[in-house]
């Protein structure tokens, strides 16, 4: 009950202690001795100063009693948005790492991708990433499936069941000249993005959603990609897809459009590049381009360890910085070869370093930069952010309870370390172990129900 007439939702939980994050001001923000509620909907309610916990408990009706205290061992940041992530690559992870972008495609993806047809097989693998990807702090994930509705459904299924954020993507492909038998004609790559759509739709799930797919340009028709820009406008959907990843493609992508002013432009004339895109990669991207994502409200996923594990380029981060493009970060299983978004953030870091080396002026980013881009920066480049990425009042609770004193803990904590020297060894040295619980909408998560 509130001392007012005023209504105010019922409280679910309340936790007390330190809570670290970014905001539109800040790279880090480290609030302490903090208190943060949680509504019955997942909400933030409040997040206030620990001394105005008598008058927060009057006015939102919980008990001081009910109050978690996280004590001053522990602390809360926000999840880990994921903004561009192959469920279906997971089975292979960490290996076929010796090729080039398009031989690779050719050689170990498409194969794999193409035994996505048994339903089987999917429950399977997508069980494992979804959990892994979880238990690694991932609350968002922006999923590339395969060509095959059923499966790709069968992913959004699995994420719903264990409680995960996700944009879920059916990949579309018409172009397959090396494994014929992994792709799609035309008009049934459209019919089949209309089914999948209006099927996950159907079902209502509460924090999982389609994302219009095309492979990348050199996978699809005009035709294929224009009929996609069609969908995703009518039914304002998000759209992912792949640019400018190595030189050898951008090349293709030249003689293939040539009457396009650039790989950007492609996408921009096939109604592709909106406010709710996300492209991958974007290493080898001109200044025009940048400024097209700009006015297009298009947003860039950074995925280092794919860059540097299939030796595709490296991207500029200050560069599209300066263009006031949207970014966040991705894993890119697998040509990416980890699942965790802690190695994203440090293979940030390794490549904004070896820009340094190659150019002592570079200004290298710091781990503040890299943790807003792992979470409020993802969740701008999905275009969630006004649901997740940081303890803002109104959005849902997606938090990680962060112990860096588990007993198995990867790191040691020395006296007189404070918050912000445990969150960048955390940062740098932390794993799984550490993340002891998960939220997401208000959820916990992590450690997993026995579903
Ligand atoms: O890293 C990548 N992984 C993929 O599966 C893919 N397809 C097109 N371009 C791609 N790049
Ligand atoms: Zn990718």
């Amino acid at each position: 009950m509130t001392s007012s007439n005023e209504t105010v939702a019922d409280i679910a939980r309340v936790f007390r202690g330190t809570f670290v994050h970014s905001t539109q001001n800040a790279a880090l923000e480290i609030l302490e001795d903090t208190v943060l509620g949680v509504d019955t909907e997942g909400r933030i309610a409040f997040i206030r100063r620990a001394e105005e916990v008598a008058k927060l408990s009057d006015r939102w009706g919980f008990r001081i009693s009910d109050v978690r205290h996280l004590g001053p061992d522990r602390f809360f940041m926000p999840g880990l948005v994921d903004t561009h992530i192959h469920a279906s690559q997971y089975s292979y992870s960490g290996t076929a790492l010796d090729l080039p972008l398009l031989q690779w495609l050719n050689t170990y993806t498409f194969p794999i991708e193409a035994n996505y047809k048994d339903l089987d097989f999917s429950q399977d693998v997508y069980t494992k990433v979804v959990k892994r990807t979880l238990k690694n702090g991932t609350t968002t994930a922006c999923y590339f499936a395969t060509i095959y509705t059923d499966s790709t459904l069968l992913l959004g299924e699995i994420a719903d069941k264990f409680g995960q954020r996700a944009l879920v993507g059916k990949v579309c492909m018409d172009l397959n000249n090396t494994v014929q038998h992994y792709k799609e004609t035309t008009d049934h790559s459209t019919e089949e993005t209309n089914r999948f759509i209006d099927e996950l739709l159907k079902r209502k799930y509460g924090l999982v959603r389609p994302v219009v797919t095309p492979r990348f340009v050199i996978s699809c028709t005009s035709k294929l990609l224009d009929h996609l820009g069609e969908i995703a406008k009518n039914n304002d959907l998000h759209i992912q897809s792949h640019i400018s990843e190595t030189k050898e493609e951008v090349d293709l992508v030249r003689e293939l459009f040539p009457d396009s002013e650039s790989y950007a432009d492609v996408y921009r004339k096939h109604n592709l590049l909106t406010d709710k895109t996300v492209m991958a990669h974007a290493c080898h991207l001109t200044d025009s381009e940048l400024k097209l994502f700009r006015d297009t409200g298009a947003s860039i996923s950074h995925c280092p360890n794919s860059n540097i594990s299939l030796c595709s380029g490296m991207l500029d981060v200050r560069r599209v910085m300066k263009h006031n493009v949207k970014l966040g970060l991705g894993t890119d299983l697998a040509g990416g070869y980890s699942p965790s978004m802690l190695d994203a953030m440090r293979r940030t870091l390794d490549t904004s370093k070896a820009l340094t080396i190659q150019d002592p002026q570079y200004k290298t980013l710091n781990f503040e930069e890299v943790f807003r881009l792992a979470t409020l920066g993802g969740s701008e480049a999905l275009s969630l952010h006004d649901r997740t990425g940081n303890f803002e009042v109104g959005k849902d609770f997606d938090a990680l309870l962060i112990n860096p004193f588990v007993p198995d803990s990867p790191f040691d904590v020395f006296p007189n370390e404070n918050i912000k020297m445990i969150l960048e060894k955390f940062l740098n040295l932390g794993d799984d172990r550490n993340i002891v619980e998960v939220y997401i909408a208000g959820r916990r998560v992590v450690p997993f129900q026995s579903v």
